[in-house]
Order: structure tokens, then sequence, then C-alpha cells
């Protein structure tokens, strides 16, 4: 068997992805999400014109192999560019071995350790009142988790605000947008949330926050503390994670579980967070980290520890991430939560995938592969449009982390 074509797609249905396709000579093919958000274009360049001429005539049942030679091959290792390519390769191998086999993708991995898939959802506004709405809007579509974000009063544009319904979009313009910060601000108002919510609804629900990397290790530890009488699922991002090491302050000073790991790209940027057991759930995707050939042996070194699963599921993950994740949640022993911001419809149309959502968890299909498609000719009607994610800056204009 033998890899005959493979060709990148890029399309815009309300925001940018990218998706590698993989042809084989026996007239099946893969399909795998590359897109990196805000820089969308640079790992298209990277698969057409690095990894592609490369992959023609390999064959696509040696996964493994093929993972080895782009990893080791590259010389230049890790990286979200690198990554991300590696990952659109695996992923679409994986799909292609699935639909060879018949089966749908979890069965390869080792079968089914769960019925379904708990996600959380997304609730902001633009104060407490309105993400106290927000919330038991979630209840009510019965979510069993939801994370809650809302707007500071005198900061412009804090993190986490949606600005529709049920779609938060930070990648909103040409340029990056200028966003503000106050930390003194946010940690007098954000307790107040949480109070309000389990005021309101009671402690039946998980609740989760994100604290996009905006804290010091002092500030984290201390925010983590004061969350504690209101028993978060998780307090996500709370400090950045460059240097592993300074989770252990906050990890002293706090019981209120931690969760980190969107942005890493390999078992080397959790590795001691994990061994060191100071995180309680680990955050990397399917596209974030070189493919399930990747995450799985992230996964596998975090259940030694008792660490559990938390898959990125914002809507800058394509759906054939989300279908391919939820193959992975719906396999991995580990697991802990599945994030799920909802794609719109017209990304829906894209990609007709075979998930479903019902009563606070996500389903797969029994189609083979992962179940995810794209629709070329839908895609040909979006083309590519720059969109990047906003910058935030202190009130005495100090850059910040967004
Ligand atoms: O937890 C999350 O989903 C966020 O941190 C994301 O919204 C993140 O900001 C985006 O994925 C950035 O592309
Ligand atoms: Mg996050």
């Amino acid at each position: 068997m033998k890899i005959q074509a493979a060709r990148v797609i890029v399309t815009c249905p309300g925001r940018n992805f990218v998706t590698l396709k993989i042809e084989t000579d026996q007239g099946v093919y893969g399909i795998g999400d590359a897109t990196l958000n805000g820089r969308e274009l640079s790992v298209v360049s990277y698969l057409e014109d690095h990894v592609i001429p490369a992959l023609i005539g390999k064959d696509p049942q040696r996964i493994e192999d093929i993972w080895q030679y782009l990893y080791r091959g590259a010389y230049w290792r890790r990286g979200p560019v690198t990554m991300r390519a590696i990952a659109a390769v695996d992923v679409a191998l994986w799909d292609i071995k699935a639909k060879m086999a018949g089966m749908p993708l979890y069965q390869l991995l080792g079968g089914r350790s769960r019925d379904h898939v708990m996600v959380y959802g997304h609730a902001s506004g633009g104060d407490i009142a309105e993400t106290v709405d927000a919330v038991g809007q979630y209840i009510d579509m019965g979510y069993k988790a939801i994370r809650a974000q809302t707007g500071i009063p005198g900061v412009k544009d804090a993190y986490g605000v949606g600005r529709g319904k049920l779609h938060y979009e930070p990648a909103d313009a040409a340029l990056p947008s200028e966003t503000g910060w106050n930390t003194r601000k946010a940690l007098n108002y954000v307790p107040k949330l949480f109070e309000k919510l389990r005021d309101t609804y009671g402690f039946d629900h998980h609740l989760l926050h994100d604290g996009h990397h905006r804290y010091t290790p002092q500030e984290a530890a201390n925010l983590g503390r004061m969350l504690e009488p209101y028993q978060l699922f998780w307090l996500e991002d709370v400090t950045p994670a460059e240097n592993q090491e300074a989770f252990k302050l906050v990890r002293h000073h706090t019981v209120t579980p931690l969760a980190v790991g969107e942005i890493f790209n390999s078992i080397w940027d959790a590795k001691d967070l994990i061994q060191n057991q100071l995180i309680d759930y680990i955050r990397t995707t399917v596209v974030g980290a070189g493919g399930l050939t990747h995450l799985r042996r992230i996964a596998d070194f975090a259940a030694l520890y008792q660490i559990r699963t938390g898959c990125h599921g914002a809507t800058d993950l394509s759906p054939v991430t989300m279908g391919a994740a939820l193959h992975f949640d719906t396999w991995v022993p580990n697991f802990g939560i599945q994030e799920y911001m909802r794609h719109s419809d017209e990304t829906d149309d894209v990609f007709p995938h075979d998930y479903s959502f019902a009563d606070g968890y996500l389903s797969v299909g029994d189609t083979p592969g992962h179940g995810v498609d794209i629709d070329e000719e839908l895609a040909a009607k979006h083309p590519y449009k720059p969109a990047y994610l906003p910058v935030a800056r202190l009130a005495d204009g100090t850059m910040w982390n967004w």
C-alpha cells in the first residue's frame, strides 16, 4: 500500500482551518487537522514544501515509523508548527488504518473505556450577573460542567467573554486587537463570581475557570486559595508554564485542582509538571502535540501519577481534531473531561461528522475511521481570511500575556 497524493485544504467557514488529506493507491483517504490559530499559513508551507514530498510513495500503514521519520528526520525538534504538521499526518494515517480495518478509531486504540465523554461548555458575560445567567443556560442545556469567565469592570475586553451566545472566537481581526488586563481588579472580582454561582446553583455542577497565563505564581496561589470554598473542577493556565517549576509555589499553597497544557507541543513541556505531580489535568490535545501517536504517550505517562486528561477543544481546533480527540477520550483510561466550544453551523457544514451532543456528553459514532470528513466544494467557497489572536496590555501600556 502506498501514499499516492496528499494536499492541504485551507478554508474559512467563519474561521480559518488547515486540513491535510492523504490519498492512497487503494482508494482510501484520511483527513488530519493542522490548524495553528493566527499562524495558519506557516503550517501550510511546512506541509506543502517540506512534508508532502517526502510522504509520496510511503506505506501509510507504518504510522509509528512515519511519525519518527518526521520528528527525528527534521533534526529541528518540537515547536508548534512542526508538531501540528506531524499531527495532521498522524491523524490522517490513523483515519486510513481504521477505515481499512472497518472500525471506528477508538477500537484500534484499545476499545471503549466509557459510554460517552463528559464535556464542559463556555459560559461568559460582561459582568457577574450576565455570567451567572449564562451558566444557567448551560445547565438548562444539560451540561454537567461549565467554564465561567466574566468581564471585569474597568478592564477592556477581559479574556474569555464571548461575542455570541455559544461561540467564543478570540481571533477577530486582520491585525491583533489590543485588550487590557488588571490583576488587582481580577483578584477582587473573580472569586465573587464563583461565590455567586455556588449561591445560585449549588454544588452539583462542575465549575471551571481559565486564568489564561495572566498571574504570577504568587498571585496564582492567592487566586487558587480564594477559590477553594467554591470547589472548582479546575483552575487552568493560572500562570505561564514555560518554567515548569513555577507550579511548585502554586501547588504548595492551594488545593484547587490545576490544569495546564493547551499550548504544549510535546511531552517535554509537561514532563516535570507530571512527574512532580504539580498539576491534576493535562490539556494537550491531538493537533497540539504531534497527533494520537504522541498524545497517548503523554496520557500514559500522566496516568502513572493519577493525572487525568482534559483535551483542549476551542473552536480553533477543527471538527477533525474534535472527532479524533473524542475517539481518544472514549479509549483513554485516565480520562478527565473534554472541552467543547461549539463550532458554527457554517463550520459544521464544511466538516460533516458523526459525533453528537446529548445531556452534557459527546459520543462518537461507529463510522470507520475518526468519523469526520471535509466537503471540499463547500470548503472552496470560504477563502482564507487573516485573523489574529488579540494582545493584552496593562493600564500603563506594558505588554502582558494575552
Ligand atoms: O481554554 C481555552 O479554550 C482557551 O484558552 C482558548 O480559547 C485559547 O485562547 C484559544 O484556543 C487560542 O487559540
Ligand atoms: Mg485555556
